[in-house]
């Protein structure tokens, strides 16, 4: 099975409201963290503030995309949600890139009154009062791997601005020590929020590939230390999960 990809229609000439989408496709499951296995679909806006050196969304990101990115109303988004759901109220899995950048106040407002729920995923480097609306926060601050630098206040200002409306959680990749460490500490700074450990995938696609070469084997040694690590320091409240996606479907993207 492969999930429905519709390129993005209809572009509108930019203003405050409309939102730049890299891709829109589903219904998939979840992937990833806290929903994990959950039919959604997803709703991928184009530009990052980061460029992680590991990043598996690059088509997202890389400013050498930026024609494959569209402008779009909410409403123009939302009737290619609808078309993929089948009109049927789901979750919407807003990603990237990083979505905190675009305006996504209004296309919350107008999927809410049409019975969709939203979970937005980000790395916490900018806060939006529209946080509150969600229905789940996934935050993913980035450990050094990463090679970028977590500023703590826009990660406070991240959970202060989704209050206590949305869920709230941590979703950190780990792919050594330093990793884990990183991922610890943030933690004992957000007591109160559950926390997801992801294995990183080595192997990301490069942004030119639609389906590149995966290291399964290597993916599943980190998982297995990762599991290692969680049970050696007793860190019983994490929750250590695969990409269940790349599991599945390896480095395909639109799935
Ligand atoms: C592509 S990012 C987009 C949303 C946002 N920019 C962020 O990083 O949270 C979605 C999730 O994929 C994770 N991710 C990106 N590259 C990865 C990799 N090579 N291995 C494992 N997870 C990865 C990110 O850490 C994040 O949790
Ligand atoms: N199925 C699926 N689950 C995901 N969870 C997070 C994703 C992302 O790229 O943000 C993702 C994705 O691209 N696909
Ligand atoms: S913050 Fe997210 S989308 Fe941006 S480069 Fe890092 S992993 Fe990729
Ligand atoms: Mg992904």
């Amino acid at each position: 099975m492969t999930a429905l990809v519709l390129p993005a229609m209809h572009p509108v000439t930019l203003d405050a409201t409309t939102i730049r989408i890299s891709e829109i496709f589903g219904p998939t499951i979840q992937g990833e963290g806290a929903l994990i296995g959950k039919p959604t679909v997803f709703v991928r806006t184009g530009g990052c503030d980061y460029r992680c050196s590991w990043c598996d969304t690059l088509h997202a990101v890389d400013s050498a995309y930026r024609h494959d990115w569209t402008p779009m109303t909410p409403e123009a988004i939302m009737m290619q949600v609808e078309i993929l759901s089948g009109g049927q109220p789901i979750t919407i899995s807003l990603s990237g890139g990083n979505p905190a950048i675009q305006p996504l106040g209004d296309l919350i407002a107008l999927g809410r009154q049409m019975g969709y729920r939203f979970a937005l995923e980000t790395q916490g480097s900018i806060a939006k009062d529209w946080f509150a609306d969600l229905d789940i926060l996934t935050l993913s601050p980035k450990p050094p791997s990463s090679g970028m630098e977590t500023d703590l206040e826009a990660l406070d200002a991240c959970i202060a601005a989704a209050g206590i409306n949305p869920r709230s959680v941590l979703k950190f990749v780990v792919f050594d020590d330093e990793d884990y460490a990183y991922a610890r500490s943030i933690a004992n700074r957000y007591r109160d929020l559950d926390v997801y450990l992801q294995p990183g995938n080595h192997t990301p696609p490069p942004p030119s590939e639609t389906d590149a070469l995966i290291d399964m084997d290597g993916i599943m040694t980190r998982m297995r230390w990762l599991i290692d690590k969680v049970g050696a320091d007793r860190w019983f409240s994490a929750t250590v999960l695969p990409q269940l996606h790349t599991l599945i479907w390896g480095n395909l993207r639109g799935v």
